[in-house]
């Protein structure tokens, strides 16, 4: 079990941060801690103040106001020994090039003061639990971007830090090298060395972190464990519904009435995803996909719950099912499954795609949405559902817009 009792080892109170000649905060009041033993994931949009808040707590940056400590010491009054208790893992790739991998943690190592002795046998240990025994004396220029991350991580390492600062640690890594990477970091939890993760992967990193403060605009809007955020903000389940409202029919009035069932807490309206020519759009996996068991279920159980009538029935039987694996959706989420076909409509004129975040079973909603849209004349395209992820509560916390 990783040890989370004791004194914070990352303490952010009050943390301002104003870059000369801006006229705004890019850090502006941001307060948190990391224990010992924990994931802490940073997350925001771009500009948000991730970098700068770790800049500050890496010695980088000077703060304008509040405090910021690593191990109880306060990082501007004492930046050397507040180092000498971390390590950051740079996105990009800032190995020594005039060194061999082996050199590169040896030096490492002497830097932060270990004897000789002690930094080269360190070095071998550290090459070998990252894989890199048998290309420790290539040239760096010789490494893959995997290799090199890795060859970071282990130099991050050679002074055994409390805390580690990782800056999207998995960016562009291959699936193989993600797993060694992400198995690394559970073993330094269970050491007991805290962790600040920054990435936009949320979805990989959810499964991780212990808790996640999304910052944006360099303030925090919420800070929890992932769990927590998904149950509390983006609902219990998603259900996204490709319908085509009636020609006098208004979208937005269609859209609010589904918002306005029991059991949902929120609708909103989504842009259609572009439909590949020829092709099934989105890429999603249909029935056979990842939730193909529990839409076949619920396609039953909405029909044997005999909610909807009958021509709500037959609008289901048309319409496409397919499973989202709980991503924000921008970009295409629902399969259509061929209903555009069936429905004889060119292209997506007139179609609107409304998702509901529910607070309830989506098959228990599923019969009253199709006797809403059945009872305006609607027709019901394709029914797509999944569960909510920690990219939903980021889009719901931090808007759809990009920065
Ligand atoms: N050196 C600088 N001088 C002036 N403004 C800066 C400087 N560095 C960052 N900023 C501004 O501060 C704000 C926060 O930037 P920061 O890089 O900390 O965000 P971030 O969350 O790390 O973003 P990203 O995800 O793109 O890395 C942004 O508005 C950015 O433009």
């Amino acid at each position: 079990m990783p040890s989370r009792d004791g004194p914070a080892v990352v303490e952010v109170a009050d943390l301002v941060k104003r870059y000369p000649r801006s006229d705004a905060n890019a850090v502006d009041g941001l307060s948190f801690t990391v224990a010992p033993g924990e994931i802490f994931g940073l997350f925001g949009p771009n500009g948000a103040g991730k970098s700068t808040t770790v800049g500050i707590l890496t010695t980088r940056l000077r703060a304008t106001g509040g405090r910021a400590l690593i191990g109880g010491v306060d990082v501007r009054r004492d930046p050397a020994t507040a180092r000498a208790q971390l390590a950051v893992v740079p996105q990009h790739n800032n190995l020594d090039r005039a060194l061999t991998p082996r050199q590169n943690l040896v030096y490492h190592a002497t830097y932060h003061g270990l004897p000789r002795r002690e930094a080269e046998s360190r070095a071998e240990e550290l090459l070998d639990r990252f894989g890199l025994t048998e290309r420790a004396d290539r040239r760096i220029e010789a490494y893959s971007g995997g290799l090199a991350q890795r060859l970071m991580i282990a130099r991050a390492l050679t002074h055994e830090p409390a805390v580690l600062f990782l800056d999207e640690p998995t960016n562009a890594l291959d699936p193989q090298t993600r797993l060694l990477i992400w198995g690394q970091i559970r073993q330094l939890r269970e050491r007991g060395v805290a962790i600040v993760l920054t990435t936009h992967a949320m979805n990989e990193a959810a499964r991780m972190v212990d808790r996640v403060g999304i910052v944006d605009q360099g303030r925090l809007l919420t800070l929890d464990t992932p769990e927590n955020l998904v149950r509390g903000l983006a609902g219990d389940a998603i259900l996204d519904l490709t319908v085509t409202p009636a020609a006098a029919d208004d979208p937005d009035a269609l859209a609010a009435a589904l918002g306005g069932l029991d059991g949902v807490r929120k609708a909103e309206r989504l842009a259609l995803p572009a439909a590949p020519a020829g092709g099934r759009p989105g890429g999603r996996p249909g029935l056979a996909g990842a939730g193909g068991a529990a839409l076949a279920a619920l396609a039953a159980r909405a029909g044997a719950g005999g909610r909807a009538g009958a021509g709500g029935l037959a609008a289901l039987a048309g319409a496409g099912l397919t499973g989202r694996n709980g991503a924000a959706g921008h970009n295409g989420a629902a399969g259509r499954g061929g209903a555009a076909g069936r429905n004889g409509a060119a292209g997506d004129g007139g179609r609107l795609r409304v998702r509901l975040h529910l607070a309830t079973d989506p098959a228990a909603l599923l019969g009253a949405a199709v006797t809403v849209l059945t009872g305006r004349s609607a027709t019901l395209n394709a029914i797509d559902v999944g569960e909510p992820s920690l990219e939903d509560v980021f889009i719901e916390l931090t808007g759809r817009e990009p920065r």
